[in-house]
């Protein structure tokens, strides 16, 4: 309680108040600014005394210098400051809660109807709703347009921005690549702050990585760059939006300096552990985040555990920051404004199970103005829709290592490749459903512990020739596959497995390849190749999450332990797009047992050894395969693997107690 009130309190509020009064922007907010600007109307550029700021953050004090540098001592300390700050909160949440429940009750009462009557504009309607219909900011509407190209919101972002018309909450799931982000991202720059809720930070958006808030970057920063607006408006973007994320000193004290001279941006972008060392840090008085119109997550479901959601011991970083982050919205209200608008987007796999949880155990949503995007299952139902497109292909190659005795310098190490033979799905939900959900021994959960302690028994040595054999096979299936051939590829690696080790074993075997960079290489499979550059991209496993790669239509993944789970299987081929736009149209997620018959136009590869290949695997590779929609299967390499007993394979996870057909 006193690191975060205390210390923060003396010189840190003393700042910010005058940090405030002295470059307090206009009260108008950016999208008034923004319409102003349209009509022509200067409204004058902002003030700026860069050198009166540099003497402030450098007379701060020189402890809060060392407080930003030392963060490492402060992130061990700041676990159980915030139990401690968390159980003073609540003290005075109770005492709070007492004086403003009559105004909250009063509000839901003079607003008593049904959620979607809220909704200014209908989704389904009319077939050619347009961006127009939903931004009320011209020159937002023109720029958008301008830089998407098309005029159009996709299916979710009409559903989307529908809510938004009616101030609504949802969990929204979306298919990968229906243009989440972006929707989220309209609606952030769209939504005006209502003057009654003061000052402060209007969105806050939290997204899974560093990486994500580096393209939420690029795509806000293109979105201003086609407004038409006077240049020195142009360098204003910190009033507009503001990003955080981990990164080098400098770097993160470079963001500070921006918070600290623009604190209340219109949208402020995040990953959930930056902002919680922030707040730890710096206090929520410096993060002006008391008063949010909106909180946005993207990718919630890619945040916490895949199985179990959020009901983990552990309390989750994005659980942690969302249950203080709300608390603190009701804890500051002195106004009458409703609630902060919350929305979360999930994939189509998420079930109810995770909507109930959230009810029931935490107290984040205002469920009388909450709607839902997409159909909720319940938790042993199949997923109504294909949680991979039907454009794309997956195959599984196994990777024989062997050593040869015919060279003319003794013997080499050589690998050979299979495939493995494809699953048979059959026609019957109960057989799905009872690979999903009844397998002894078949969930996710045991698979993951079968593979620890896999992992657990190899030594380094061991570890390291597990990679080299599939960069071996990587090499191989290069040269023997045509549709790889000549291709750009991206080639995914376990997070525990080092950069530098991949690299090295690539560039031995002669592979032109270089590590994803958030920074360049959206665009990379777009690019003619050519002879100087690479055609292979790197990336962990990790980091994939809502990132676009607008043309890539081949992953190759090395080993089975860069997918860890279904969620992670859909996300890896979420990356596919066929479409140069980087969306996916939404007839490529047909109704979860549609058979696929359309072309494979995309194609996943996934390489594991085979000496490592057993029946916990397999299975594992089939439950996901059927899970996230039945995918199309092809075969890469044209030999089949040998010896597989499949009548062994099904009785080995054949379950006693079954789904049966109703009829
Ligand atoms: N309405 C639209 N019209 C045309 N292109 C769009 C539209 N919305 C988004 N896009 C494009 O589609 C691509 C994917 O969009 P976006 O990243 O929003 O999808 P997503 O559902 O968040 O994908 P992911 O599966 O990565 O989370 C982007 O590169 C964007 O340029």
């Amino acid at each position: 309680m006193s690191f975060l009130f205390g210390v923060k309190h003396g010189m840190r509020i003393s700042m910010c108040s005058f940090l405030t009064r002295g470059f307090r922007t206009s009260s108008l907010n950016w999208t008034d600014k923004a319409s102003k600007f349209g009509s022509n109307k200067n409204i004058g550029s902002k003030i700026g005394d860069e050198k009166l700021l540099e003497e402030i953050v450098n007379s701060d004090d020189t402890s809060a210098t060392s407080d930003i540098l030392d963060t490492r001592m402060l992130r061990r300390m700041y676990g159980e400051q915030i139990q401690e700050f968390d159980a003073n909160m609540k003290k005075m949440l109770e005492l709070k809660f007492k004086e403003e429940i009559p105004k909250v009750k009063s509000y839901n009462e003079a607003h008593g109807i049904d959620a979607l009557q809220r909704m200014k504009v209908n989704p389904v309607a009319n077939d050619n709703l347009l961006f127009s219909y939903f931004i009320s900011v011209g020159i937002l509407e023109k720029a958008v347009s301008l830089y998407l190209n098309s005029k159009e919101p996709t299916e979710f972002q009409k559903r989307l921005l529908a809510l938004m018309t009616g101030y609504l909450s949802t969990i929204a799931k979306g298919d990968q690549g229906s243009g989440r982000t972006f929707g989220l991202i309209i609606a952030a720059l769209n939504l005006k702050r209502n003057k009654r809720r003061g000052e402060g930070i209007n969105s806050l958006i939290l997204v899974k990585s560093t990486d994500n808030v580096i393209q939420y970057r690029k795509f806000i920063k293109g979105i201003i760059s086609k407004m038409d607006i006077p240049s020195n408006v142009q360098a204003d973007i910190p009033a507009v939006a503001q990003f955080l994320y981990r990164s080098t000193d400098e770097e993160e004290l470079k963001q500070q300096i921006t918070l600290g001279k623009f604190p209340t941006p219109h949208i402020l972008v995040s990953t959930p552990q930056r902002l919680l060392d922030l707040l730890s840090t710096r206090g929520m008085d410096f993060i002006k985040i008391a008063n949010l119109s909106a909180i946005f997550v993207d990718d919630f479901d890619c945040m916490v555990d895949p199985e179990t959601y959020i009901d983990t011991k552990r309390q989750l970083p994005i659980v942690q920051l969302l249950s203080y982050v709300v608390k603190l919205q009701d804890y500051r209200r002195s106004h009458n404004e409703p609630h902060p608008q919350l929305v979360f987007t999930v994939s189509n796999l998420c079930t109810d199970q995770l909507k109930c949880q959230i009810r029931d155990e935490m107290q984040w949503f205002d469920w009388d103005r909450y709607a839902d995007i997409g159909l909720y299952n319940g938790a042993t139902d199949l997923p109504s829709r294909k949680g991979i497109a039907t454009n794309i292909g997956v195959s599984c190659v196994l990777v024989n290592p062997y050593i040869s005795g015919e060279s003319k310098n003794g013997s080499k190490f050589k690998v050979q490749l299979f495939d493995m033979t494809p699953f048979q799905y059959g026609n019957f939900p109960e057989y799905w459903k009872n690979k999903i959900f009844r397998c002894p021994h078949g969930n996710d959960g045991y698979y993951r512990k079968v593979r620890n302690v896999k992992k657990s028994r190899m030594t380094s040595e061991v570890r390291e020739m597990s990679t080299k054999i599939l960069i071996y096979g990587f090499n191989k299936l290069v040269k023997k596959v045509d549709g790889l051939k000549n291709e750009k590829i991206l080639v995914v690696f376990p997070d525990d497995v080092s950069d530098k080790t991949v690299l090295a074993l690539l560039n031995k075997s002669k592979i032109r390849a270089k590590l994803y960079n958030p920074s360049e290489d959206s665009t990379f499979f777009l690019e003619a190749d050519s002879n100087e550059q690479s055609s292979i991209l790197l990336i962990h496993s990790g980091s994939l999450t809502s990132l676009t790669f607008n043309g890539l239509r081949n992953i190759v993944v090395l080993g089975l332990n860069t997918i860890r789970d279904c969620n992670e299987f859909i996300t890896l081929a979420g990356r596919l797009r066929y479409n140069p736009s980087g969306l996916v149209p939404a007839a490529f997620y047909p109704p979860f047992g549609e058979t696929s018959k359309g072309p494979v136009q995309c194609r996943i590869y996934i390489l594991h050894e085979q000496p490592d290949f057993e029946f916990v695997e397999r299975n594992f590779l089939e439950r996901a395969f059927i899970r996230s929609g039945l995918v199309q299967q092809f075969s890469a390499v044209g030999v089949s693997e040998s010896g597989f007993d499949r009548k062994r394979y099904d009785e080995e996870f054949k379950s006693d107690y079954e789904f049966h057909s109703q009829s």
